[in-house]
């Protein structure tokens, strides 16, 4: 596989913010200067929502009548007590950690999309019935950078950093194929390990930065002790109490390497390998399922593309191309021995969220297929452009969400070439807005009938109600606060459960007046069971996870 080495002397924005900058930024009373330049303040523990500290950057004026949901954070951090309206269950003790891009700005330089935002975290924290909120920027090396010479220093999701002189443009050729100037701003999500460590995460693999989920401190990078090498990996590791399995896209040789790492140790161990089928180099894999014998690794068209890697300026795709000619594939790996027991080609597919997967099996109980559910963009990539934050922050009250659908392929255990996709119910259910899903995760892998997604209730122009699908009777329930934006539905079940939907769901949700709120839903009626003000709205977030009271 690619195994590109990383060299930690090459260092983006080598003018220096060396380990002596490192160690000042980290007196609180010393830096709060930088962050008030970028409009940021730094609040300590609050038990009450702060009433003056917030400072607004031209950022904010600017988003006024915009939905929070796409307004940088406004302070660096916050912590306090939430005053909770109806009832949080006794059973709900724990943590429940979302991590996303949140701060869009260097100072008055605005970033273009989504995905490119400095990672906020926030930190739900249930106990008896009490409900208390803090939220705070991790710190990676590309924030830490970024505040310290005010500028973009690593190259981000679309953000790459200006050169000034051909010579220092090929030193970040180098530092690209080196990884030295690659981001670890961990901004997609956050995982529980079995031993207990809470790992954030991206697609660079330097980007894997272990927090402590008690405070939210930045505790230091996640190194891995293998020598698999490679720059990139899937943003979802599949993460349970006894493994972590991810998957590494090996740009140069195209195909993926499987790979498992045990709690306690650092080191992935070699599963097994896929070839791609088709095209120049792998599909993205920004997420991938398994079953309980068997790693589902998904070779999608739109595909990695060196070329627009290299370049300084986003391609409509970024670093990707689309490739209908190359086809689209699932392969399925045995996750005992390492081989490849099925690889069929499917339909066209896009696809960043897979929900989960399963074995179906005969009378004698023999696998006869693996069926995977994913939150599928009827293989369009619009869904890319549409999460740049001009088309976010400017919704004129036209329809221009794309159309989203559960997609359920079927992948035949016995030896045919060819797999089927189809959308499991009809996506009017759910308004044909269909992303960030979570099912019961004691259903992981095994056959399931409820996922929780967002979805949407037209005109909008990103998903916006929170829905329940039911898989076996195709039909969703749909909750919506008019104008809000929800984050993904996450799905905590009651200890002692044997009903799948028998739990509760958590999402924030962002409102278009600056505001915002936890919730918690029912996960069977999907009625609202309890809500808690912030004291100011927070920015959107991608995916979180749940560290249960010990
Ligand atoms: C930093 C580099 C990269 C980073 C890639 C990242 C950060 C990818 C993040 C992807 C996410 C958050 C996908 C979420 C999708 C959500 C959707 C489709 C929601 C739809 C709603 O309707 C690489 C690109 C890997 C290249 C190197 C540099
Ligand atoms: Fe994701």
């Amino acid at each position: 596989m690619a195994s590109l080495s990383f060299s930690s002397s090459l260092k983006p924005c080598s003018n220096n913010y060396s380990r002596k900058i490192v160690t000042r930024y980290r007196a609180k009373h010393d830096y709060n200067t930088d962050y008030q330049s970028r409009g940021l303040t730094i609040s300590n523990v609050a038990t009450k929502p702060p009433s003056n500290v917030v400072i607004p950057s031209k950022q904010d004026d600017e988003n006024i009548k915009k939905n929070v949901a796409w307004t940088s954070v406004k302070q660096e951090r916050w912590q306090g007590d939430l005053l909770v309206q109806g009832e949080i269950p006794l059973w709900l003790n724990g943590t429940y950690l979302r991590n996303g891009p949140g701060l869009w700005n260097i100072g008055d330089y605005n970033f273009r999309h989504l995905f490119d935002g400095y990672a906020t975290l926030v930190r739900l924290h249930f106990e008896n019935g009490r409900l208390a909120m803090a939220h705070r920027q991790i710190e990676s090396d590309a924030y830490k950078a970024s505040i310290e010479n005010k500028k973009l220093c690593y190259r981000e999701f679309s953000e790459v950093p200006k050169t000034d002189s051909f010579l220092s443009y090929i030193g970040d050729i180098a530092k690209l194929f080196s990884g030295a100037s690659l981001t670890d701003n961990a901004n997609t999500g956050v995982v529980k390990l079995g031993d207990g460590r809470v790992v954030c995460l991206t697609e660079t693999i330097k980007g894997s930065i272990v927090i402590d989920p008690n405070n939210l401190d930045t505790i230091g990078k996640f190194e891995y002790s293998d020598n698999l090498g490679g720059l990139i990996h899937s943003a979802h590791p599949i993460v349970t109490d006894s493994e972590f399995l991810t998957l590494l896209p090996d740009l140069i040789n195209p195909g993926y390497v499987v790979v498992r790492m045990e709690p306690g140790s650092n080191e992935r161990k070699v599963i097994g390998r896929v070839n791609c089928r088709g095209g120049p180099s792998p599909g993205w894999v920004h997420s991938f399922p398994a079953t309980e014998h068997y790693v589902v690794v998904p070779e999608m068209p739109l595909r990695y593309c060196a070329g627009n890697l290299l370049k300084a300026e986003p391609t409509p795709l970024y670093k990707f191309q689309w490739h209908p000619e190359s086809k689209a594939y699932m392969h399925v790996m045995c996750k005992a021995s390492g081989n490849v027991v099925a690889s069929v080609e499917v339909p066209l597919y896009v696809t960043f969220h897979f929900i989960n997967a399963y074995e179906e099996k005969d009378e004698e109980g023999r696998v006869t297929a693996i069926i995977a559910d994913c939150c599928e963009h009827n293989a369009d990539t619009t869904i890319l452009q549409n999460l740049t934050l001009q088309n976010l922050r400017s919704f004129s009250g036209e329809d221009v969400l794309p159309d989203a659908r559960v997609g359920r392929f079927r992948i035949p255990m016995d030896g045919s070439s060819y797999g089927s996709l189809e959308a499991a119910l009809d996506p009017n259910e759910h308004g044909k807005g269909m992303d960030m899903c979570s099912i019961n995760p004691n259903f992981l892998g095994k056959k399931y009938r409820y996922t929780y997604a967002c979805g949407a209730q037209r005109p909008c122009n990103f998903p916006n109600t929170l829905t329940k699908i039911d898989l076996m009777n195709k039909t969703a329930k749909n909750w919506v606060d008019e104008g809000s934006i929800p984050s993904e539905p996450f799905f905590v079940a009651r200890p002692g459960a044997t009903e799948e939907d028998d739990g509760v769901v958590i999402s924030m949700i962002s409102d278009k007046n600056g505001e915002g709120y936890a919730l918690l839903l029912d996960g069977s009626t999907f009625q609202e069971i309890a809500r808690a003000k912030f004291p100011y709205g927070l920015p959107y977030g991608l995916h979180g996870c749940w560290v249960p009271k010990t």
